[in-house]
């Protein structure tokens, strides 16, 4: 009988590998770079069963799994499906959508009690997911504010940028705050996008919010919005529950 504490919840993401107990999701993940460190991590741990959603090249999650099987843990890949917990895709090839995408629907469609919701995962990338009465309608996918920032500092001569990143939005008064502010700004207009996209459908709904940058949109527009800890995480405790524990 397996138990909370020894099943680990693994979200891959392009920058970060983030890992909890399923019996710990309100906690801090541990975080790593490389999926090398984080199986090297995974002895001490004692678990029992590992779950896992990957975004990054097949072979990393093929990595994690060949190890897991050789020290006899139970391995568990979720990828994207067509119909999961009442939910449609609304991809035709469901294979081409980031499986962090799908697993935040599955957490979000876990937390409110709506009929339609979007979710929001803000990381290396912000995407944005619409889902109307068991239907998901489709999403956006835009630059994080790293890769924003990056990419228009590459494909420029003569701006340049720092490494900060602000929480409030003012009009910069040197490149680098104009930059760090503009990519900001950005940033919370696909928000407000959202929230408009929402609007227009004159039906109640949620917004779940959750990734490593999710502060940049702790502005006053998004006061009732839900915040998420980790929501590839969530979402794979929801697959966890269902084989393990039902
Ligand atoms: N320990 C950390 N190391 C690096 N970045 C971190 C850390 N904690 C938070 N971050 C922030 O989290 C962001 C990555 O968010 P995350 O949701 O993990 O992305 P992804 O799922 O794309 O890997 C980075 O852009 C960075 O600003
Ligand atoms: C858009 C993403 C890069 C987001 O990943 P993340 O920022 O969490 O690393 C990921 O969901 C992905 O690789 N998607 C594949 C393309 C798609 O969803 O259509
Ligand atoms: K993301």
């Amino acid at each position: 009988m397996a138990s909370e504490k020894n099943v680990l919840l693994v979200d891959v993401g392009n920058t970060l590998i983030k890992a909890c107990r399923m019996s710990e999701m309100d906690k801090e993940p541990a975080v790593h770079t490389t999926h090398r460190a984080f199986v090297a991590s995974l002895e001490a741990l004692k678990v029992t069963h590992v779950y896992l959603g990957s975004v990054r090249d097949d072979a990393v999650a093929n990595y994690i799994g060949a190890h897991c099987e050789q020290a006899g843990l139970g391995f568990k890949e979720i990828v994207t499906e067509k119909e999961t917990f009442g939910i449609t895709n609304a991809y035709a090839n469901v294979d081409t959508m980031g499986v962090d995408r799908w697993l935040g629907i599955m957490a979000a469609q876990g937390m409110t009690k709506k009929d339609s919701f979007c979710v929001m995962d803000v990381g290396t990338a912000i995407t944005v997911d619409f889902v109307s009465k068991g239907q998901h309608l489709g999403g956006w996918i835009a630059p994080g504010f790293h890769s924003m920032r990056t990419g228009l500092i590459e494909s420029t001569k003569k701006v340049f940028g720092d490494d900060t990143m602000p929480d409030t939005l003012t009009a910069g008064n040197t490149t680098q705050s104009g930059v760090a502010q503009g990519c900001l700004a950005a940033t919370q207009g696909i928000y407000r996008s959202a929230i408009a996209y929402l609007n227009s459908k004159q039906t109640p709904f949620d917004v779940i919010i959750g990734g490593g940058d999710k502060k940049l949109f702790a502005f006053p527009e998004s006061n009732g919005s839900i915040p998420v800890a980790n929501l590839v995480v969530q979402g794979l405790a929801r697959y966890a529950k269902r084989d393990l524990f039902a």
